[in-house]
């Protein structure tokens, strides 16, 4: 039922007056049997019904709980459980408010530019060939270049695939798909732009309540002039409006929060979705379900138990093509503040009150709030070299043109972080991220302690350490989840061998993994915003970087050298020994 807020001023600017639905909320008691998207849809309408409305123009309309019938398409692989966006349930939902038909109208401005192409249609094709979009829905690249619908597909199209675990109907698909892209050129600063493309959404939208999702794929300096013409121009009357915004979300505490002051200037908190496009991988959603749902690691996840935790992440290659956006930043605000933080927090959080989004999020600031900020004692810094290997010489980071000369931006960092709460006092939290290292990879190392007065100790040399337990969570490539246990070999002998319970997904499950933004913009439409970052959480984030990106700049800090290809500056291994750690990474059998 659609009620008037009480709350809400006079008619805001388009002279529509706001309102919100409310629906019945459920308890907690019967959360976990539901599947997770009924749930997340049931708890984020609970949140919606006590939201507050601010004096911003922008309205946001509550997708009601919907009492359809579940799918009864199971899937065997995931014990039985509906498919995620065969629930039919949840489509309708996105389908229709108050029995209108309703549509979303998603508009990817800077469609023209590099993750527009790589990354943002082909997940919303994917969603389409997966059934997860409603039924009414029109995309609009948005951005200066000049383009012809044709051509917006045309580009487009050279990026789309199809899943490969089930190809049927791929190039249809891929067809129909192209049919609902349309292309508008303008100028991020134009409201006479915006409102043009406004008209062109309403003639696609005919007269159903429109929700829209802008999704800003483009540099940060243009975001304020986008979201002032969006919001004045082009957002939704009857329907909902919210604005995916990419990182980087400032450099340093300061400048993050002007750009959320300016933010807020148009839009409300709840329309905002920042994302971190790791929050949207498989195994980084996995987490909680690991530590929260399995009794054998839950007790375990202590500095009790657990000696260190590791995050670890490498590229193979360098800031090929973008140094001149990395030179601006570095790899500690371009992974470390952000990816590898919100790692560290959903890992270290405390259980939350439910799997709501505020809760969740709630936690996540408290461990963020518990660290201590890094000094410059606490962190390591490189920057790779030239390295000629096999006859091919791969470029250091200065020799891209677009990167200054004599560049002091780093490429590489470790750093010790620590949380002062009574869970994780002392604990280690070690973090590496690198490019043009010697291999690709993503993942959290759990070394847990030594088995106290272990009977077997002396079969393990003096190297006890190698006969702790490792969990290792490999985000990427090729997804894992693999545990280091010590067992003996066969044989009438008693001689010991470590090895691993390996769950490997490739081998486990034979479904293709969706790409992380597919999860994200999924999320978006739905409303769900468990996995996007909100502004206190952002702040606590730059609280623990910021002096040190200050240290390390106002003191012209030199990063130490390390040849393209190699396993990064020695000093990560110092700083690992400092606090009595060695990388799992790095050992002979990881
Ligand atoms: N590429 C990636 O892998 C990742 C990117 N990001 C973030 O996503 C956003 C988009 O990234 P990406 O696609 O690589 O960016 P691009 O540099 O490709 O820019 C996107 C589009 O924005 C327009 N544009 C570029 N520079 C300017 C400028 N100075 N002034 C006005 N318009 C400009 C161009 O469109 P036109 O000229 O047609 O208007 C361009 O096609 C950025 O915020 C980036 O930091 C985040 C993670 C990964
Ligand atoms: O945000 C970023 O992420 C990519 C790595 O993402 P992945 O999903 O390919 O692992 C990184 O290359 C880029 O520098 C950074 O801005």
């Amino acid at each position: 039922m659609a009620v008037s807020c009480p709350k809400c001023p006079p008619p805001c600017c388009f002279g529509v007056p706001r309102t919100h639905r409310t629906t019945p909320s459920s308890g907690p008691s019967f959360l976990f049997s539901l599947p997770k998207r009924e749930l997340a849809k049931r708890v984020s309408s609970r949140r919606d019904k006590n939201q507050n409305f601010g004096p911003i123009c922008m309205q946001e309309a509550v997708t009601p709980v919907s009492t359809a019938k579940e799918s009864s398409l199971k899937n065997v692989e995931n014990g039985g459980l509906p498919t995620v966006c065969s629930d039919e349930s949840r489509i309708k939902a996105v389908n229709s408010t108050s029995g209108k038909e309703s549509t979303v109208s998603i508009t990817v401005v800077g469609a023209s530019g590099d993750l527009a192409k790589k990354k943002i249609f082909p997940a919303l094709f994917a969603l389409f060939y997966e059934g997860c979009l409603p039924e009414h829905f029109t995309i609009f690249g948005y951005a200066r270049s000049k383009m012809a619908d044709a051509e917006l597909r045309t580009m487009v199209s050279k990026t789309l695939t199809c899943r490969i675990d089930k190809r049927e109907n791929c190039k249809d698909k891929m067809e129909q798909f192209l049919e609902r892209c349309f292309y508008h050129s303008g100028q991020y600063d134009s409201e006479g732009d915006f409102a043009e493309l406004d008209k062109k959404l309403r003639e696609h939208e005919a007269g159903r309540i429109s929700n829209r999702l802008f999704y800003l794929s483009i540099p940060p300096n243009i975001f304020i002039d986008v979201v002032k013409c969006a919001s004045k121009s082009a957002s939704s009357l009857n329907g909902w409006t919210r604005v995916i915004v990419e990182k980087p979300f400032g450099r340093d505490s300061e400048s993050s929060a002007a750009l959320t002051r300016n933010l807020k200037q148009y839009l409300k908190e709840d329309q905002i979705f920042r994302i971190d496009h790791y929050l949207g991988k498989e195994l980084v959603e996995n987490l909680s379900v690991l530590r929260f749902s399995n009794l054998v690691f839950e007790p375990l996840w202590s500095r009790q138990y657990i000696r260190n935790v590791q995050l670890i992440f490498s590229e193979d290659f360098g800031t090929e093509g973008r140094g001149g956006y990395f030179d601006n930043y570095g790899i500690i605000r371009d992974i470390m503040q952000n990816h590898l933080l919100q790692i560290l927090a959903l890992f270290a959080m405390e259980t939350p009150v439910s799997l709501d989004a505020e809760d969740i999020r709630n936690e996540k600031v408290k461990v963020l709030r518990s660290m201590k900020p890094l000094q410059l004692d606490d962190i390591v810094i490189g920057q790779y070299k030239s390295h000629t290997k096999g006859g091919i010489t791969y470029p250091a980071y200065t020799d891209d043109k677009t990167v200054p000369k004599g560049s002091l931006t780093p490429t590489f960092a470790a750093a010790a972080l620590f949380i002062n709460n009574a869970r994780w006092d002392g604990v280690p939290f070690l973090m590496k991220a690198g490019k043009a290292l010697h291999t690709q990879r993503a993942e959290i190392r759990v070394q847990f302690r030594h088995v106290p007065g272990n009977l077997y100790k002396r079969s393990f040399g003096t190297d006890l350490d190698r006969a702790t337990n490792e969990l290792v969570i490999r985000v990427q490539p090729d997804e894992a989840i693999y545990l280091k246990i010590n067992n003996k070999i066969p044989g009438l002998g008693m001689r010991l061998d470590r090895s691993n319970l390996n769950l490997h997904y490739a081998a486990r499950y034979s479904k293709e993994i969706p790409d992380a933004y597919e999860r994200l913009l999924l999320d978006a439409i739905e409303g769900e915003r468990r996995l996007f970052i909100r502004s206190d959480e952002l702040d606590a984030a730059w609280a623990l970087f910021t002096p040190l990106l200050k240290g390390l700049e106002e003191k012209k800090i030199a990063p130490e050298l390390y040849p393209y290809g190699s396993r990064g500056p020695v000093g990560a291994h110092y700083l690992a020994a400092k606090y009595n750690v060695r990388w799992g990474d790095l050992s002979a059998e990881h």
